[in-house]
């Protein structure tokens, strides 16, 4: 678990202001989601805690420590498509990860290693609903089967952090009904602190324990000002309290409706607005 601390960050692409004034506390085991118009720089902000992108401003955190400049194995990234490599098999996607960690050159273990990561990769791909499929190609998969075998690719080495940037963008509701559930879960057993992008707002306020909205000032949109004001954080909604995790994720259950907090999506329209 771990927490992250964004202060006063900014990014600027030349004359363009993407985002300003950027501050917010992530408790660790959070699960945060952001939601904003298009363009407002969220892929930016999750770039950011990717350390693929750097503030021209401001500092991140992470449990009190400078953020790594570069990506690294504490945090793992699934974006909307292409996270998984197509010419390897299920099993060597998951597995490419801690060979890459143990033998950047060689990307190859060896002996009791392999066999533990082996073990390790095939309860996590069990855990998404890919133990039949540990032998196919990803275009032998769906793309829901394909966003889990991108989760578990993204989870193998025990990142602190999980970046999701629109993971479920491009899955049908059915689909991506289900994959809440294995990601819901996952979440429960990792006590992983999750960040993740994304524009439908249900999904944002049933998964987020808080819904963080990125947007421009309503007094800044005319186009001559576009350049030059970024995104700020406009709403910072605590939906579940992190601690009461078993309610979270007992909307998961059988038993159990959706939570009287997920609103309709009728309902949060002003959010966005
Ligand atoms: N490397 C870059 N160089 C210059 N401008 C960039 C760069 N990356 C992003 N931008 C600009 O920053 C702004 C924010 O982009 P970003 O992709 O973060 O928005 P977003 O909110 O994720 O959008 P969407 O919801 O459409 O995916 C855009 O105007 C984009 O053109």
């Amino acid at each position: 678990m771990s927490a992250i601390s964004v202060r006063n960050v900014w990014v600027e692409y030349g004359e363009q202001i993407v985002l300003e004034q950027i501050r917010l506390d992530i408790e660790s085991g959070a699960f945060v989601s952001i939601v904003g118009p298009s363009g407002c720089g969220k892929t930016t902000f999750l770039k950011l805690l990717l350390g693929q992108e750097r503030p021209t401003r401001g500092e991140l955190l992470l449990d009190g420590a400078p953020l790594p400049d570069e990506p690294g194995a504490d945090r793992g990234v699934v974006f909307q498509r292409y996270s998984v490599f197509p010419h390897l098999t299920v099993l060597g996607n998951v597995l490419l990860g801690p060979e890459l960690q143990a033998s950047p050159l060689l990307a190859r273990l060896f002996g009791a290693k392999r066999r533990a990561q082996r073990e390790a990769a095939t309860q996590l791909l069990d855990a998404v609903g890919l133990g039949e499929s540990l032998h196919k190609y990803p275009a032998q998969l769906s793309g829901g089967m394909q966003q889990r075998l991108a989760l578990a690719q993204a989870l193998i080495t025990r990142p602190k952090v999980l970046l999701l940037d629109e993971p479920f963008g491009a899955l049908d509701p059915g689909i991506r009904a289900e994959i809440h559930e294995v990601l819901k879960k996952l979440w429960k057993e990792t006590g992983i602190t999750i960040v993740m992008v994304t524009h439908d707002l249900r999904e944002a306020f049933t998964l987020g324990t808080r819904v963080v909205v990125f947007d421009r000032d309503a007094r800044r949109k005319r186009d001559a000002e576009r350049l030059r004001y970024g995104a700020v954080i406009t709403q910072n909604i605590e939906v579940h309290k992190r601690r009461d995790k078993n309610a979270v994720l007992s909307s998961a259950g059988r038993d159990d409706p959706t939570p009287p907090q997920a609103p309709r999506q009728d309902d949060l329209a002003p959010v966005l607005s």
